[in-house]
């Protein structure tokens, strides 16, 4: 196990000596670390090996907070956070105070996430993006890292910050970590303890939507391939219906008269299980569900190919999360 060393100042961070033989590895966080934290600290030692450094910020960044958001009430845990980034792997944990990141009060010049930043979470958000990466252009600064692992869980943040290290020539590569899950689905978050037993069961139909986006999109691809392997489609239709698969059966038919429109069998199946939700006591309040394309993040086209980001944001009681899953649509499904 490492000792870990816990540093407050920009000044102490400056000073923290490089290891000679392996790279600094970065995990930025707001704290309040879970599982999805210590296997984005756990991914950073390997990469940064034994004789590498592995630093994790935890920061709560007041200039991405908007107005009526959750600033205050964020959960500030830090001795616990020392305790999980030790045990995770880490050598050096950077928690500063805000007047340490912001000397001379909110910053005058910042980072503009440009269009990408105004859509989605953005939309909901406005100003978020800006804010996001304004302290992380900063925290690259201070740290100064060879590597920085973020969260698929934000895909846009990872996206946006992708977008900025190649824009703006930052010399950091930046390195994606896949979303961690409970067993029953729900992606992990700090903003989960604010959810009471009941807001959980709602919750759970963030994770639930993107499986059924997925299931169905698997399912299209199965019935897809059956199809063309038949040759006329009255066939198709009747070896397809024979195999039960009634629904299933009837989205083949859709897809196969258009030609295309996968993307949008696949949001309804997602729309299907938050709509119930909705029903729920308490329910789920839909902000967005949206089939984008993670290079931009706007919507697929409905002959879309290629990998493509199902992403949901909602609010159960006062609680607003986030979650998202990768999905790839191949040239014949
Ligand atoms: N379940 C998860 N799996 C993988 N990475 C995660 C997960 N949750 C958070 N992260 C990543 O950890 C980093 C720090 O995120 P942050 O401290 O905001 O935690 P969070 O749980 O996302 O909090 P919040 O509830 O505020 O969204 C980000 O790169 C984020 O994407
Ligand atoms: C990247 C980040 C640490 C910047 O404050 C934050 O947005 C987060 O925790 O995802
Ligand atoms: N996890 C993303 C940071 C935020 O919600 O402000």
């Amino acid at each position: 196990m490492t000792d870990l060393l816990l540093i407050d100042t920009a000044e102490e961070l400056h000073k923290l000596p490089r290891t000679a033989d392996g790279p600094r590895a970065v995990v930025m966080t707001m704290g309040a670390l879970h599982e999805g934290h210590a296997t984005l600290i756990r991914t950073a030692r390997e990469r940064a090996g034994e004789a590498g450094q592995v630093v994790v910020t935890v920061f709560v960044n007041p200039l991405q907070f908007g107005a009526n958001e959750d600033l205050d009430r964020y959960p500030r845990t830090l001795d616990a956070d020392l305790e999980l980034a030790r045990a995770a792997g880490a050598d050096a944990v950077f928690a500063p105070a805000v007047d340490e990141v912001y000397p001379g009060g909110d910053p005058q010049v910042r980072i503009t996430a440009g269009p990408m930043g105004e859509r989605l979470e953005g939309a909901t958000r406005p100003g978020h993006f800006d804010g996001m990466l304004t302290v992380v252009a900063k925290l690259l600064h201070l740290t100064r890292p060879d590597l920085a692992l973020f969260g698929q869980k934000d895909a846009q943040q990872l996206a946006l910050i992708r977008r900025m290290v190649t824009d703006l020539n930052f010399p950091v590569e930046v390195v994606g970590v896949t979303t961690v899950r409970e067993e029953d689905g729900l992606a992990l978050s700090s903003r989960n303890r604010y959810l009471s037993a009941q807001e959980r069961r709602t919750a759970l139909a963030l994770s639930r939507a993107l499986f059924a986006g997925q299931d169905r999109l698997a399912a299209q691809a199965a019935l897809r391939a059956r199809a063309e392997a038949s040759p006329a489609s009255d066939e198709r239709a009747t070896a397809l219906a024979r195999l039960g698969e009634i629904r299933c059966a009837a989205d083949a038919h859709a897809v196969s008269a258009a030609g295309t429109g996968l993307p949008d069998a696949v949001r309804a199946a997602a729309r299907h299980v938050l709509e119930e939700a909705g029903r729920h006591d308490p329910p789920l309040v839909l902000d967005y569900l949206a089939l984008v394309d993670p290079q931009d993040f706007t919507d697929v086209r409905p002959d879309f190919t290629g990998q493509a980001v199902l992403a949901v944001a909602a609010k159960v009681g006062t609680t607003r999360l986030i979650d998202n899953i990768p999905l790839e649509f191949g040239a014949h499904t």
